[in-house]
């Protein structure tokens, strides 16, 4: 969080002080720092830098921060986009990406889906079954395209994450059986309108332990081999992303992107592939802070309520995987309380931290979450009518609204009273 510090006891997002942009443009609202995304993404190539056949292709997992200023940002970094359904595709292509770095993944693509990504002709198709495979086959001939495929291979691996956010557990939705691939390979290779050029395999989210890793992507390895030994021109291995960001300072931080590329480049010696990488949390997570103010606190039976004008649809993370978000007053007063931290919404999951032990603060004062520039915007909803979240862009002394304040009025009139059509 180098780049939201505090400066004259004020909170800064780089050189802009949270105080004076709470009073621009209100609370709540996401506020994220250029310098860091940079940073971050700029950390990422650099570990990841020379691995594999050719430059690695990085493709941002659009999904955790969707925002086209964003991608545009990391447009201009070189980075491609993996994205998971065809308004992220479009998104992708709004802010410059060029189709040929993006890939599509997704267990639910749809015909539609297929057709549109066939037309801007994206680099790859990760697809996640042989009934999807079948589907594109058709699309594509019907089209008089080649899809650029791979499967997403399920290693059975647990990532050692929240349940709710493993996906390489063989009972999972995601990807193909790894003991079926072969066959499928085979089956699929014999299919028109598709060109195998690749394996993906993704296991999970948040994963602060590269031994799961490891072990996923030496079973990807030895398929590969032996993909190869069955005649298919395997040229791409797409390692997704899932490493882990620090969210709670007092536990150990999860392995840095230096330790990430290095188990990489151990375990993919002698694959001969381009790779693919899909980070989306490590390039955002902790360049964007969900900044809100205290409503008022309200006495509790042993504990206060520190109510703020943030809900759990605006930060949903807290509520739906108990997840840690750090908390900081925006203008410290200089001493702590323990306190239950909660918004405004008629839900008691509505909780983003219980007896946290925090900066003391009172009714009217500003306070951010931490680590929230990854899942926060793009998970919001309007639950109990509350208008999506504005986000603001940060760079060095000045700043953007990236999206406006959503009004009550806009989300009122885009509902539509009935207009009966009679049989
Ligand atoms: C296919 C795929 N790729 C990449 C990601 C990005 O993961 P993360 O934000 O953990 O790097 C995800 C999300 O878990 C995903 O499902
Ligand atoms: N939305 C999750 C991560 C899911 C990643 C998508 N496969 C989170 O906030 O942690």
């Amino acid at each position: 969080m180098d780049h939201f510090t505090l400066r004259d006891g004020v909170l800064h997002a780089e050189d802009v002080s949270l105080v004076r942009l709470a009073e621009a443009v209100g609370t709540p609202a996401y506020v994220y720092s250029t310098a860091t995304i940079r940073r971050h993404a700029r950390v990422f190539a650099d570990a990841v830098a020379g691995l594999g056949r050719g430059a690695p292709l990085i493709a941002f997992a659009v999904k955790a921060n969707p925002n086209v200023a964003v991608l545009s940002l990391l447009a201009g970094l070189g980075y491609g986009a993996d994205v998971v359904s065809g308004g992220e595709l479009r998104r992708a292509r709004r802010a410059g990406i060029a189709p040929e770095k993006i890939v599509f993944s997704g267990v639910g693509k749809t015909e539609a889906e297929m057709a549109f990504a066939l037309e801007e002709g994206i680099g790859q198709f990760n697809l996640e079954s042989e009934e999807e495979a079948a589907l594109l086959s058709q699309v594509a001939s019907r089209m008089g395209r080649t899809a650029p495929v791979a499967f997403r291979v399920n290693p059975d691996v647990d990532a050692g994450t929240h349940a709710k956010i493993s996906t390489g557990r063989s009972e999972n939705k995601f990807g193909i059986p790894y003991d079926s691939a072969p066959a499928a390979y085979a089956r699929v290779a014999a299919l028109p309108g598709l060109a195998v050029r690749g394996v993906a395999v993704h296991i999970g989210s948040q994963l602060t332990d590269l031994a799961p890793l490891e072990r996923a992507f030496a079973k990807i390895g030895a398929l590969v081999a032996a993909l190869r030994a069955d005649g298919h021109a395997i040229a791409y291995a797409d390692l997704g992303g899932g490493l882990g960001v620090p969210y709670d300072p007092d536990r150990p931080a999860p392995p840095s992107p230096a330790a990430y590329g290095a188990m990489v480049a151990r375990v993919t010696q002698g694959w001969d592939v381009q790779l693919l990488f899909e980070p989306g949390r490590l390039i955002v997570g902790n360049a964007g802070i969900l900044l809100t103010r205290v409503i008022r606190v309200k006495p509790g039976a042993s504990t206060p309520f520190v109510i703020v004008d943030a809900g759990m649809n605006d930060l949903m993370r807290p509520a739906l995987y108990d997840a840690w978000h750090a908390m900081r007053a925006v203008t410290p007063r200089g001493d702590l309380f323990s306190a239950n931290i909660v918004g405004p919404v008629c839900e008691t999951g509505d909780t983003f931290a219980t007896e946290r032990r925090m900066d003391r603060v009172e009714g009217g004062d500003l306070v951010a979450f931490l680590t929230a520039g990854a899942y926060g915007a793009t998970m919001a909803s309007t639950y109990n009518s509350r208008p999506l979240t504005p986000e603001i862009l940060v760079n060095g002394p000045e700043w953007a609204t990236i999206r406006a304040r959503q009004t009550i009025e806009a989300l009122i009139d885009a509902d539509i009273m009935p207009q009966w059509t009679h049989p």
